[in-house]
């Protein structure tokens, strides 16, 4: 699978997207080592700060399917340049994927800005802090 594909995967996750709050729409598309793509994309609530972002409901729809490897990530929303994942998101990611694995973020026009889960996030918070002992 090129990495054109995983814009597509991740460009169809945006069409789900439910956003009657802030009409923007985000996909995001995980491929796996075993070559499986899982997709998210935002989930809103009337609550506003209940939102789900399409990176972590990919993350988490991974997980709830039974997936730990991820070999690369594809985000995609609307916007004069590719947008860069909340904070929330960047920590979620750091979890689940390797420090180099490979993240691009696209706008819908297919620029992309390519960048690693390092990158997002530098000097992570990690399980191994939590091995003081
Ligand atoms: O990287 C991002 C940035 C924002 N959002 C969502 C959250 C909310 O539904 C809307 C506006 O912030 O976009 C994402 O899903 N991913
Ligand atoms: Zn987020």
């Amino acid at each position: 699978m090129g990495r054109d594909e995983l814009f597509n995967h991740a460009m169809a996750a945006r069409e789900r997207a439910y956003v009657p709050y802030s009409g923007f729409r985000v996909g995001a598309a995980i491929r796996l080592k075993n070559g499986q793509v899982i997709t998210g994309c935002n989930v809103e609530n009337a609550s506003y700060g209940l939102t789900n972002c399409a990176e972590r409901t990919a993350i988490f729809s991974m997980i709830a399917q039974g997936f730990r490897d991820v070999q690369e990530i594809a985000v995609v929303a609307e916007g004069e340049h590719p947008v860069t994942p909340c904070g929330a998101c960047r920590q979620v990611l750091a979890e689940f994927c390797p420090a180099a694995t490979r993240v691009t973020l696209y706008n819908t026009a297919g620029q992309s800005l390519v960048m690693s889960v390092s990158d997002l996030l530098p000097f992570a918070f990690s399980k191994e802090a939590l091995q003081s002992e």
